[in-house]
């Protein structure tokens, strides 16, 4: 069984996926796959460069990430084409890091990502978490972790699914609004069910 855990930026999916982690569960991150695909001599590098300049390209030759971003998603038609560049490759690779996954001898595996309702991913999974909080609390947690600001946060998640159509979405629902010390029986409490759903019916 795969279980999809999404929800917006910073709203704690890796957060959740390694309290998943700690009870023995392996998960691969849309993201870090999203990394993998513009590294230096991909050819999904090649075509950005191409389309939206060697502005952003840094001087070493990697993805000026900075530049990029404020490009996008300040112009959904600049973001539409970049994600049609990188997600039929994500999406490739994230079958790919599954089937691997699943080879392992874990009772489920998890692909976290942030786009999975948006990219078409959830077709991939076969149940969806979604790690709810208010959007007061990814800005929040957006500018405090990474270097933007809180009008560049608010920006990102306007680009994103609102919190109500992930929620009617769910199949399960995470509440990360409290501490991560609150998070840890909940999580415990999805593994248990989780467990049991991949029983074979006989068992
Ligand atoms: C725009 C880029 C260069 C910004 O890089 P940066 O290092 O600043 O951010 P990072 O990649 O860590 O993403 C941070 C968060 O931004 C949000 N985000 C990223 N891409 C998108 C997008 N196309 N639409 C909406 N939100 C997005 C997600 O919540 C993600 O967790 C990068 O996010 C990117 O290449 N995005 C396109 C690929 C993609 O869709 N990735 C999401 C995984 S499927
Ligand atoms: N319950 C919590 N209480 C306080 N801070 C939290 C909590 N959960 C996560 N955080 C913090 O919020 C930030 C975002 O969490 P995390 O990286 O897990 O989110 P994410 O959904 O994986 O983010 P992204 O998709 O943007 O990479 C991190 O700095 C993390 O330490």
């Amino acid at each position: 069984m795969i279980i999809g855990v999404t929800g917006g930026i910073a709203s704690g999916k890796s957060t959740v996926a390694r309290a998943f982690a700690a009870l023995g569960i392996p998960w691969v991150d849309a993201d870090e796959v999203a990394r993998e695909i513009v590294a230096p001599g991909e050819p999904a590098l090649a075509e950005i460069a191409e389309h939206f300049g060697e502005g952003v390209i840094a001087p070493d030759g990697s993805l000026d990430r900075r530049a990029l971003r404020e490009i996008v998603f300040g112009d959904a038609a600049e973001r539409r084409r970049l994600e049609a560049i990188t997600h039929p490759r994500i999406r490739e690779r994230l079958i790919a890091h599954l089937a691997r996954l699943q080879a392992q001898a874990a009772p489920y595996v998890l692909l976290v990502s942030p786009l999975l309702f948006e990219s078409g991913q959830q077709a991939l999974v076969d149940r969806c978490l979604v790690v709810d909080v208010p959007e007061a609390v990814q800005v929040a947690r957006t500018a405090a972790r990474d270097d933007v600001d809180e009008a560049q946060a608010r920006a990102i998640v306007a680009a994103q699914m609102s919190r109500q159509e992930r929620l009617d979405r769910a199949d399960d629902v995470i509440d990360n609004s409290a501490d991560e010390e609150t998070l840890a029986p909940r999580v415990a409490e999805l593994d248990r069910r989780y467990r049991a759903a991949g029983l074979p019916p006989s068992a």
